[in-house]
């Protein structure tokens, strides 16, 4: 479980978090919804740490986040973050140093982790490919390698759809049903209904500052209130033929 309590966080003379009580149950799939700006980052970021709030508390599994370096170091470990833009994430030239690079940090030296992972995210035929000259959607899939070589309890994930044709959108809902499969927690923020509702078990929005809904599901009307962006599948018919 990750839960917060009255959690407040400025950046620079603005808050952004004003009370915040989160809570994500081990084993569910909860998104976090909000508005442009609405601070879904930046809640994400107190959940690995790099963030620390300005007062209330961040548990992960019923245990104080702690922001001495032994603490967050492994932190960083059960919790891993994938940052909406891959190119904040990955540090290493090629995409096989990439996915390792993290693992080696942390001292742990297991090719067979490494070749697992790059098998499962279809890059094994890559792995000598310098990054940057990926596409954006297999530079995501790059990033989802490295955090998960690492064999996370938790996996937050920023707006994972961001950028992502229809075929890429339906590897990130696969992973995350990988995810729970393989029994690692997501925490998801997104403002894409269609997808967050899809993988959805537990619902969240922030707004003002606050967990201003929680639910299993988001009604339309809940979604237009929050100023959430909405797809026409429903009432969409395709030309006639
Ligand atoms: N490093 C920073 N320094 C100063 N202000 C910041 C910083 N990061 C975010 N902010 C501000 O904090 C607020 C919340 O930003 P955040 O990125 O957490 O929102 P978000 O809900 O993830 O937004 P989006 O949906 O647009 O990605 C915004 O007003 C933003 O400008």
């Amino acid at each position: 479980m990750i839960e917060t309590d009255d959690l407040h966080f400025r950046h620079g003379d603005d808050p952004v978090l004003e009370g915040v009580n989160f809570e994500a149950r081990t084993g569910d799939v909860t998104v976090i919804f909000g508005r442009n700006g609405a601070g879904k980052s930046t809640l994400l970021r107190h959940f690995n740490g790099l963030f620390e709030p300005d007062s209330g508390t961040v548990f992960v599994g019923d245990e104080p986040v702690e922001y001495d370096d032994a603490s967050l170091a492994d932190l960083r470990m059960r919790v891993g973050l994938v940052f909406q833009n891959p190119d904040d994430q990955i540090v290493a030239p090629t995409v096989e140093q990439d996915v390792e690079f993290g693992p080696r940090n942390a001292g742990i030296d297991n090719p067979d982790r490494i070749e697992r992972v790059l098998s499962e995210f279809d890059l094994d035929e890559r792995t000598d490919r310098l990054c940057n000259t990926l596409s954006g959607g297999e530079k995501k899939r790059v990033s989802l390698a490295g955090v998960l070589a690492m064999e996370p309890e938790y996996v937050l994930l920023d707006e994972p759809t961001a950028g992502l044709d229809g075929d890429g959108c339906r590897t990130i809902v696969r992973f995350v049903e990988s995810l729970t499969d393989a029994g690692i927690t997501p925490i998801i923020a997104t403002h894409d209904v269609g997808f967050g509702l899809t993988v959805a078990d537990t619902v969240t929005v922030l707004e003002d500052g606050v967990i201003d809904y929680r639910g299993e599901t988001l009604s339309q009307p809940l979604a237009e209130r929050y100023g959430l962006r909405n797809y026409v599948f429903e009432t969409w018919t395709s030309p006639a033929e």
